[in-house]
């Protein structure tokens, strides 16, 4: 079992490193995402002219790529930040937005994938299908219906498939959040149905867990940002949307250890 003390630890690790992370995302995350990374103790830059990549990326603890509203110049600039990162050996994670609903971000996926190694890859239920099965039920970046009702056993197995292949973490969010690797799986079943009322908390996530791998390894960074996230949603106030969104990015900074490791929902299994 995680060790749930261990795991909070690494919130002062972050705050006393302060690592730069670089997070490549999409217009409609990018507040969001920087002041994840700023309210966790990291320092974010969100730098995307594919020129630049050579003078930020290296300098960068971690990065983190996101292809949700890809255009060609973010496109360049992905390739081009993972080029950078995968030289100076550091953590790549991807968030495969909207590749269930768009042949050109699976393509842009596949080569990313073929070309570099990552860390993590994460989706919703129809992202990874997409990934994995070259065909998904998305409903634009939302998960579909006939992929989220698809049972525990197929989503795990497909992720294990990913995570073999890729040699990677594969990360699926939903209800039941599934983190694979190899032939370990966690089941997290924190947060709240509202999570999905407000738009690019997905990205978040993302920019929460890049900010995390530069102090730790894959498996820590992305269960220790998955409860911050998803037990700071279940403790705000969920009477209006934006309000829940405002409490939200203010529980990502501000709440305990104690109240992580009181809540926190994870149940580990072997394939
Ligand atoms: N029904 C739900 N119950 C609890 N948490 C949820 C639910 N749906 C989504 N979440 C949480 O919301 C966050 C975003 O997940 P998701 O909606 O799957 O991503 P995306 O925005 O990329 O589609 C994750 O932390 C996930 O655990
Ligand atoms: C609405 C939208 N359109 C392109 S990216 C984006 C945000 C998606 O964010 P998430 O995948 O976290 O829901």
């Amino acid at each position: 079992m995680k060790n749930l003390k261990d795991l909070v630890k690494i919130r002062a690790e972050i705050r006393k490193k302060e690592p730069l992370i670089h997070a490549i995302t999409n217009p409609i995350a990018i507040n969001m995402v920087a002041n994840s990374i700023l309210f966790v103790g990291a320092k974010p830059i969100c730098a995307e002219h594919p020129q630049e990549m050579e003078d930020i990326t290296p300098k960068a603890d971690a990065l983190s790529i996101n292809l949700g509203n890809i255009n060609q110049s973010r496109m360049e600039a992905m390739d081009r930040a993972s080029f950078f990162a995968s030289k100076k050996g550091l953590p790549i994670i991807i968030d495969l937005v909207g590749i269930g609903a768009s042949r050109l971000r699976l393509n842009v996926a596949k080569n990313l994938l073929d070309k570099y190694k990552f860390s993590l890859l994460k989706g919703n239920a129809s992202e990874i299908i997409a990934l994995a099965k070259g065909a998904s039920s998305a409903k634009g970046v939302d998960v579909g219906k006939d992929d989220e009702d698809k049972s525990l056993e197929y989503v795990i197995k497909t992720c294990q498939d990913l995570s073999k292949k890729y040699q990677a973490a594969v990360l699926l969010t939903g209800k039941i959040d599934i983190l694979v690797k190899d032939n370990k799986y966690y089941l997290i079943e924190n947060g709240c149905p509202e999570l999905s009322n407000i738009t690019a908390t997905g990205c978040m996530l993302t920019g929460l867990i890049s900010a995390f791998i530069a102090v730790t390894d894959v498996i820590n960074a992305s269960l220790l940002a998955m409860l911050i996230m998803e037990i700071g949603a279940e403790m705000s106030d969920k009477d209006k949307p934006y309000s829940f969104f405002v409490d939200l990015m203010d529980k990502i900074g501000t709440i305990s250890d104690e109240i992580i490791i009181d809540h926190a929902k994870i149940k580990e299994g072997e394939i």
